[in-house]
């Protein structure tokens, strides 16, 4: 998918969101344990629930990977179910990945040629040569972690390197590697007050911002400095959102979360 076809679908839909799909099986309805894969059976209800209020899923692969070859495999499901049914929708591999040259492209093939996603996250830590094969991909992206939400995100990021807080090294360094127009970035939605400064560094790039709902990000204190003329942010929740309900109602529940969410978003965006 190219930018435009994400702002597209962003104006489109009036919504920024990102639904991430992160599923454990010992919080979906009990009656779906009964199905041949209730990780995908679970999905499958959530997206046909949710596909018009939402601009992005983020399968984070721990979810899957947690249950071995039958994680994997739906996963496989889950996005091929995505490519085919609702080819518009942004998809993002939430891996963390990362490596030396060679290793980083083939991660980059798993999720980009393999499985097909539109972009995957990939921490920073191992350096530009460790980033640029999988920018090297036309039309896919790659979002870099820049500050995460979690409480230790500030504990390598907030340091103080070359007189410039971590965070601020990496963005700034990351726009001189060759097709740094293919990287995204990754701010928590509970650091809402770096949000400014960040885009003093990277004015157009789109971030993607987990931590409202569960971990108690605010949407309003994103959008104040985070939004750019062409939105600029995808929003993502994930438990927030899938695990709304328990029961066999739990898609409308999700769609309901998801429909509140939305609409904070369209009265943002028609401001
Ligand atoms: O890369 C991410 O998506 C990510 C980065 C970050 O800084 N914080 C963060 O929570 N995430 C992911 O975003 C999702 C947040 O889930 P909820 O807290 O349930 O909405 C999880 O899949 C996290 O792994």
């Amino acid at each position: 998918m190219t930018k435009q076809e994400l702002i597209n679908q962003i104006k489109l839909k009036k919504s920024f969101l990102c639904i991430g799909l992160d599923v454990d099986l010992e919080k979906i309805p009990k009656y779906l344990l009964e199905f041949e894969d209730p990780i995908f059976e679970f999905n499958k209800q959530i997206i046909d629930a949710t596909h018009h209020l939402t601009v992005a899923y983020k399968p984070n692969t721990a979810f899957y990977e947690a249950y071995g070859l039958k994680g994997w495999k739906s996963l496989e499901k889950t996005i091929n179910y995505l490519n085919e049914n609702y080819p518009e929708v942004f998809t993002i591999a939430d891996a963390k990945r990362g490596d030396i040259g060679n290793t980083s492209t083939m991660y980059a093939k798993a999720f980009f040629e393999d499985l097909n996603f539109d972009s995957v996250t990939v921490a920073p830590y191992m350096g530009s040569d460790s980033v640029e094969p999988f920018l090297t991909f036309k039309d896919k992206f790659t979002i870099m972690l820049a500050l995460t939400s979690n409480k230790g995100g500030l504990d390598f990021q907030g340091l103080t390197v070359n007189g410039k807080k971590l965070y601020q090294e990496v963005l700034s360094t990351s726009l001189t590697w060759k097709n740094s127009n293919n990287l995204m970035y990754v701010v928590g939605a509970t650091k809402a007050e770096y949000f400014e400064d960040i885009r003093k560094y990277v004015p157009n790039h789109f971030l993607l911002v987990p931590g409202v709902g569960a971990q108690g990000g605010n949407l309003k204190d994103v959008c104040k400095y985070g939004l750019t003329d062409e939105i600029g942010l995808l929003v993502n929740s994930s438990r927030g959102i899938i695990y709304a309900g328990n029961d066999s109602d739990f898609a409308i529940k999700a769609q309901e979360k998801a429909f509140e969410l939305q609409q904070e978003m369209k009265g943002i965006m028609l401001k």
